[in-house]
This record gives C-alpha cells, sequence and structure tokens, in this order.
C-alpha cells in the first residue's frame, strides 16, 4: 500500500487531497502543527477522521518534519502547510515568510537528507504573478508578487525548482489559481459572501461589508483542484503546473451571482469598506492552464457560477 503525507492536512485543500488519496487506495498520514488541538472539521465533515493517521508536526521546525517523515517514510509528500490569507500577511509578514519559504526548505532539506526517493508536491500560488494586467499567465510568466504571501509563495517555488535541478529530487509545484468550496473559512471572500447572502435571506444579518470588488478572479473548484496535485506526482517527471479554469469574473460578479441565488438584490445589501483594502492587491487573475490539460489530462469542470450555486446550497442545508 503506497503511503501519503499531506503536511498541512485541516485546511479545505488537505481535506479533499485525503479523501481522493484514500479513494485511490492510499495509507493516508496527515499533520498539522498540533494535532491534538486541532479540530480537524474538514476531514471529519468529510467523514474520513479516523481513516487518517495524524501527527503534530510544525514545518518551521526541522527536527519535527526529520521526525514524521522516518517514522511514516512515505512516497509521496505533499505541501500544503503555512499561512494561507495574503491579506494576513501584510500584519504577519515573519510568520508568513518563516512558514511558507523557511518551511518549504526544511522539508526539502529532509527529503534531501533522508535520501528515499520520495515524491513532493508544492502547493505554489497564482499571487505570485501579481498583476499581469489582463494577461492570461502561465508556467513561463515571470514573478512580481505584489504581497508578503506572494514573496513568500514565490521563494518556496525557487527552493522547489532548484532542489529538482541541483539534487534530482521529484518535486513539483502547482501554481494553483483562486479554488473555493464549502470548506473554505470565511476570511476568504467567496465564503463570506456566501454566508453573508444566506445571512441575510434568512433575516439574521443586515448588511454585507467588503473591500475591493473591482477586482477579477480566475476562481475554480477545490475538489478537482486536489486531483491535479496528484496528477503531478503521477508523471514520469517532475514539473510545475499552473492550474486555473481559464475564466476570469469580477468580484462583483460573484456577489451578484451569489445574492441572485438567494433571490435578493445585492445593491441592496454590500457595502464597501475600505479598511478591508489590502495596501497592494491584484486587479486581475487570468490564467492559461493548457499545459495542465495537455500534459496531465487535467480540465476544470466547474466554474464561478456553478460554484456559486455548490456553496449556497452546502450552506443552506447547513443552516436552513
Ligand atoms: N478576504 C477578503 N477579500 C476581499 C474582501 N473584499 C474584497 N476582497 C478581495 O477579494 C480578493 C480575493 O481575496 P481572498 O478570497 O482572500 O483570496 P486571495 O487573496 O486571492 O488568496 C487566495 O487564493 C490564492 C490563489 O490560489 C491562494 O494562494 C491563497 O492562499 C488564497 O487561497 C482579493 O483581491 C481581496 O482584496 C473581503 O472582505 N475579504
Amino acid at each position: 500500500m503506497k503511503k501519503a503525507l499531506i503536511c498541512g492536512i485541516s485546511g479545505q485543500d488537505g481535506a479533499y487531497l485525503a479523501s481522493l488519496l484514500l479513494d485511490q487506495g492510499y495509507a493516508v498520514y496527515g499533520t498539522s502543527r498540533d494535532a491534538q488541538m486541532s479540530s480537524f472539521r474538514n476531514l471529519k465533515r468529510l467523514g474520513i477522521y479516523d481513516r487518517v493517521k495524524l501527527y503534530s508536526m510544525s514545518l518551521t521546525d526541522f527536527r519535527s518534519v526529520l521526525q514524521v517523515l522516518t517514522q511514516v517514510e512515505p512516497q509521496e509528500v505533499y505541501n500544503l502547510a503555512g499561512q494561507s490569507s495574503v491579506g494576513l500577511s501584510f500584519d504577519q509578514p515573519v510568520e508568513t515568510l518563516d512558514s511558507i519559504a523557511g518551511g518549504t526548505l526544511n522539508l526539502l532539506e529532509a527529503i534531501r537528507f533522508t535520501g528515499a526517493p520520495i515524491k513532493l508536491y508544492n502547493a505554489g500560488s497564482s499571487e505570485c504573478f501579481g498583476d499581469t494586467y489582463g494577461e492570461p499567465a502561465d508556467e513561463n510568466t515571470p514573478f512580481r508578487p505584489r504581497s508578503p504571501y506572494a514573496v513568500a509563495k514565490s521563494a518556496a517555488f525557487w527552493e522547489v525548482a532548484n532542489y529538482r535541478e541541483a539534487y534530482g529530487l521529484f518535486a513539483c509545484s502547482g501554481i494553483l489559481f483562486n479554488h473555493e468550496s464549502p470548506l473554505r473559512p470565511s476570511r476568504f471572500v467567496t465564503q463570506k459572501i456566501i454566508h453573508g447572502a444566506c445571512a441575510i435571506a434568512s433575516g439574521n444579518q443586515d448588511k454585507l461589508y467588503l473591500g475591493r470588488i473591482s477586482v477579477q478572479r480566475d476562481w475554480g473548484w477545490a475538489p478537482e483542484y486536489v486531483e491535479a496535485m496528484y496528477l503531478m506526482l503521477q508523471q514520469p517527471q517532475a514539473d510545475d503546473y499552473a492550474i486555473a479554469t481559464g475564466e476570469t469574473y469580477s468580484l462583483q460578479d460573484f456577489v451578484k451571482t451569489a445574492f441572485d441565488c438567494v433571490g435578493l438584490n445585492w445593491e441592496d445589501f454590500v457595502e464597501t469598506d475600505q479598511s478591508l483594502y489590502r495596501p497592494t492587491d491584484i486587479a486581475v487573475g487570468r490564467a492559461s492552464p493548457a499545459k495542465a490539460k495537455h500534459k496531465l489530462g487535467w480540465e476544470a469542470q466547474f466554474q464561478m457560477p456553478d460554484i456559486v450555486k455548490m456553496m449556497v446550497q452546502a450552506q443552506q442545508e447547513r443552516s436552513p
């Protein structure tokens, strides 16, 4: 039985990836900084909590990384750990850089130290591209990071590429554009909007306050993005891939679609709160996921309007 280790299993992607790997017949091991204190609510929500073996591990602590790697002896490692909020990275730049850039380096060093033929997936981010001014970004687009988070993800991306070239590690980065699901916490804008629209429709909230709604993003469906992660590690050669739907929508479109779903006119309920503006933001995120389609045979099936419907439905089922 193949063994997979998911670093950062408690988040949205960790839970969906664990579920996919269990379906593929893997023994799945997962880490969280403090496995005794984490609720692992996403694993419980997917009904797989009892099927995963959990460890405490901090990527910034080399000893803990090496200890878990040598105990588990995985064939595949998925690095989904680290501070994941772009907004928070402006307030916690050092923690962000340490957990992402320092953490990824520790993981690469630990894999190199064991000498085992471990395949590594690293969670990269479309944030690394910065603003491409409407041009679609792909694997050859230069990075121009516009947040401490993006700076950290860019450093981690090049660490992975360097260890692949310098030491022959099978290490890949997925440059994932935004991907959403009912497991998204509401610190991210899509879930904040879905929660807000549903709460307003049921009379539990009056207004929804948002930052810049003119921004445009390529939003995909997280459960199918984890399939791309898995596919990257099944290829004959390690490589990097941009993962996206190829369709870009404005945040205002997202808001309108969500409020339409609950039968409300968004303009009556949404207000701007300038304190939610980021010091620097990305105006337009646009992607060309052609390489993933060509090499991995991966293509997104769901786009923004489908995703809004599925998230609203999940929210209404949870709190009717
Ligand atoms: N969070 C938030 N964002 C808002 C709000 N109002 C407007 N926005 C804008 O909505 C956009 C999306 O913000 P997030 O949902 O927080 O996601 P993100 O910054 O794009 O980052 C996500 O996607 C990246 C690419 O896949 C990931 O790398 C990252 O970890 C995260 O998942 C940003 O331009 C942000 O300024 C608000 O009230 N809250």
